[in-house]
């Protein structure tokens, strides 16, 4: 049975024959000899491997044989209307490139290729070397150790900037495409050489074998797909160019769903650097490499434990997805659902662990704390606390922080407590007063039965460490940045030690909840097993500059206490964001439904424009007047965007999302809002501050080709 080889270039095929294509290729899969097929060599072609293939009587399909590993394997180029394909089957070659060793296509007799001069009179003196240049990139090197063709170095010397490099890498799919955009964000060679793990290879003198090797290199994967089955080949076909996550990877993201770790892994990267396109991948490749595996794929909230298990389903809906932790699978959950799970299974026998962690009895949690608890407590308890500490954020990130993961039972214990990381220094008198806020605190929840979030990690990590029983044998973490210390504790104990117990993703910029968290203070050593992403495949290069100037300035410090970089890359361009300032909330929501009209008036479907607001208020009278405006608007909430309308989502809700196109509303800060900023420590103010900007930055990083900014002055 031939094995088919599926290029990104094939992958994408016109809508209208993506039906017919996939009859032609299950047939080509199961005998190539199949009557109505028409596999056929091409008369002075220039390649001798090429076929056409008969799609229907219009399509042709074109395509390499090749003969290695004792099979027939077809890799298929393209679909193309019968006169074209053959044209192009007449000067297509498939080649190993001599330097890299990877995959090339050649066209002989290339139409004479648009050289992109300098625009003139746009081009400042500062500009007037082209981008290359500028960047000290030498033409052999980029010729003779990284194998790119000639023809291609000549266009890319001439790039005047940016813009012009990424349109010519947008041309050219795979590794050649790839490696433009890393030397426009002025990689060096070596840097390249290793990512892409380029290397000499010598000929095996049979051509087709060297031919599949070469398929079979890690970049080869950029461009390259090997299909396993009938299944995996529907996917390729009906996914498109949006399905390419599925099966397209970066030979960086391949490694990471790959390779086996000693221990804890994480890998940190911008937004839409293909993080959790790498965890889903992984829980896939776990569940292959051992069906009997429990995996746990976790983050932040349950929205977007749902998108994670919705792209699982998309990559391969045979992975089985667990009901219940502790089952063979791939259990997806929200990290609060998880120690929630735990604590269910646990019923009556969770008292040692609550004794443990609070330090008093009580009964099985009947409810959730309400979250102004702590406000409920500061306002009915005199304190002598400042009010720069008495107050909800530096009291909840105390308990969750300090108290809940060194398991304080009494003010002995607090005044004793060392407080690592935490901004506010704290005398005697102080701790006394913080030790009776919480024991207030802890005095309502025994009350009403309730538990809080971190409460809840808390008691499951204990009652997990209690046995020694582990209900996962591999954790994988999307949103790292997010999770509080008693999350830590908790998914430290579902998980015994051992390689590949957990893989953490995060991206520290995009931290929009708790405070820092260091996760070597809460068991999970990281050392020297951590690695960055810095290819966006989301956002254009134009919007993906503007959401990093929401950033500079900011001091952002990842899990390992290190401060962390930017440095991200886009392969795409698009129309530059724009950004209304306007003077009233109005104002604001007339620009809304200006551009969301703009967009839709020009034929984008719904649901391909979103709006992002600051809150539910802003939310709902965004979808008052759009809907008043005629145009069919959705508030999302618990739910998924829905397929038929504008969502409007809050810029919280939106985190883990893309759309198309996006109206971000920053809105301004209510005066109660200002007023409670005014009153927190300095520590905690510049905290907060923090956290707004990577709001804005996740808000703003959303949109994959056209954003608009509407901003208050
Ligand atoms: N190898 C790839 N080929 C094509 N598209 C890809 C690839 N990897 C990722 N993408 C696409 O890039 C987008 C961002 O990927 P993903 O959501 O995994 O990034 P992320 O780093 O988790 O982002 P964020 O932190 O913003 O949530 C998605 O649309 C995804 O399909």
């Amino acid at each position: 049975m031939p094995t088919i080889i599926m290029g990104k270039l094939a992958s994408k095929i016109d809508g209208s024959v993506r039906g017919k294509a996939m009859t032609f290729l299950q047939k080509l899969g199961v005998d190539d000899a199949t009557p109505g097929l028409h596999i056929e060599p091409i008369q002075h072609s220039a390649d001798p491997r090429v076929r056409t293939g008969r799609v229907d009587e219009f399509w042709r399909a074109v395509m390499f044989r090749l003969d290695g590993d004792g099979e027939t394997h077809y890799v298929i180029h393209g679909i193309w209307p019968h006169d074209d394909a053959i044209a192009i089957a007449q000067r297509v070659c498939l080649k190993v490139n001599p330097i890299n060793g990877l995959p090339q296509i050649e066209e002989i007799e290339l139409p004479a290729a648009a050289v992109p001069t300098p625009p003139a009179g746009k081009v400042s003196l500062r500009q007037a070397k082209p981008l290359f240049a500028r960047l000290g990139h030498e033409r052999v090197d980029l010729v003779e150790r990284l194998g790119l063709p000639q023809a291609i170095v000549d266009e890319a010397f001439v790039a005047p900037d940016e813009d012009a490099m990424l349109d010519l890498a947008q041309q050219h799919e795979g590794w050649i495409g790839t490696i433009l955009v890393d030397l426009a964000a002025g990689d060096d060679i070596d840097a390249i050489v290793q990512r892409m793990e380029l290397e000499k290879v010598s000929s095996s003198g049979n051509d087709d074998a060297d031919m599949l090797q070469s398929l079979k290199r890690p970049a080869a994967a950029l461009q390259y797909a090997f299909i396993g089955d009938q299944e995996e080949l529907r996917r390729v076909i009906e996914g498109g160019d949006f399905g390419a996550w599925r099966v397209f990877l970066h030979p960086e993201q391949r490694r990471y769903v790959g390779r086996s770790y000693s221990g804890p892994f994480r890998l940190s990267g911008g937004a839409g650097t293909g993080k959790t396109v790498v965890l889903v991948h992984r829980a896939r490749a776990l569940a292959r490499r051992d069906p009997q595996a429990r995996i746990v794929l976790t983050t932040f909230t349950t929205n977007l434990a749902e998108a994670l298990g919705d792209s699982l389903t998309q990559l391969d809906p045979r992975v089985p997805q667990a009901k219940a932790l502790g089952e063979t699978g791939v259990y997806v959950t929200g990290v609060d659902a998880l120690a929630a799970a735990v604590l269910r299974t646990a019923g009556r026998g969770l008292s040692p662990a609550m004794r443990e962690v609070l330090g008093e009895e009580r009964s099985t949690p009947l409810a959730r704390t309400a979250p102004t608890r702590w406000r409920e407590v500061v306002e009915s308890t005199g304190t002598a606390l400042p009010p720069e500490l008495a107050n909800e954020t530096f009291l909840a990130a105390e308990y969750a922080h300090v108290v809940l993961p060194n398991k304080l039972h009494d003010e002995t214990g607090y005044l004793r407590v060392r407080r690592p990381g935490r901004g506010v220094a704290l005398d005697r008198a102080k701790r006394r007063a913080v030790w009776a806020l919480v024991e207030a605190y802890r005095a309502r929840c025994r009350a009403d039965g309730s538990l809080d979030f971190t409460e809840a990690a808390a008691v499951a990590a204990a009652h997990l460490m209690a046995s020694d029983a582990r209900p996962a044998d591999h954790v994988l973490v999307d949103e790292g940045q997010d999770l509080s210390p008693t999350h830590w504790l908790l998914l430290r104990a579902v998980v015994g030690e051992h390689p590949d117990d957990l893989f953490i993703a995060d991206d520290s910029h995009q931290r929009i909840y708790g405070s820092q968290v260091v996760l070597g203070r809460y068991g999970v050593a990281i050392v020297g097993r951590s690695q960055r992403l810095t290819l966006n495949y989301r956002t254009t290069a134009q919007n993906l500059h503007y959401a990093m100037t929401i950033l500079d300035g900011g001091r952002y410090t990842d899990l390992q206490d290190e401060p962390d970089s930017t440095g991200y890359r886009s392969a795409r361009t698009g129309p530059v964001p724009v950004i209304e300032t306007v003077d009233s909330l109005a104002e604001e929501v007339a620009v809304i439904v200006r551009h969301v009209r703009a967009w839709l008036d020009a034929g984008d479907p719904l649901e391909n424009v979103a709006v992002l607001v600051p809150d539910r208020y802003h939310r709902d009278r965004v979808v008052t007047a759009l809907t008043d405006a005629g145009v069919d608007a959705r508030a999302v909430d618990r739910d998924r965007p829905p397929a038929d309308r504008v969502p409007v989502l809050t810029m919280h809700r939106a985190k883990g999302t893309e759309f198309p196109k996006v109206v971000l509303e920053i809105g301004k800060p209510s005066p109660s809002e200002l007023e409670r900023l005014e009153s927190l420590d300095p520590s905690e103010r510049a905290d907060a501050e923090l956290r707004a900007r990577s709001l804005r930055y996740v808000a703003a990083t959303r949109a994959r080709d056209a954003l608009v900014v509407v901003d208050r002055r």
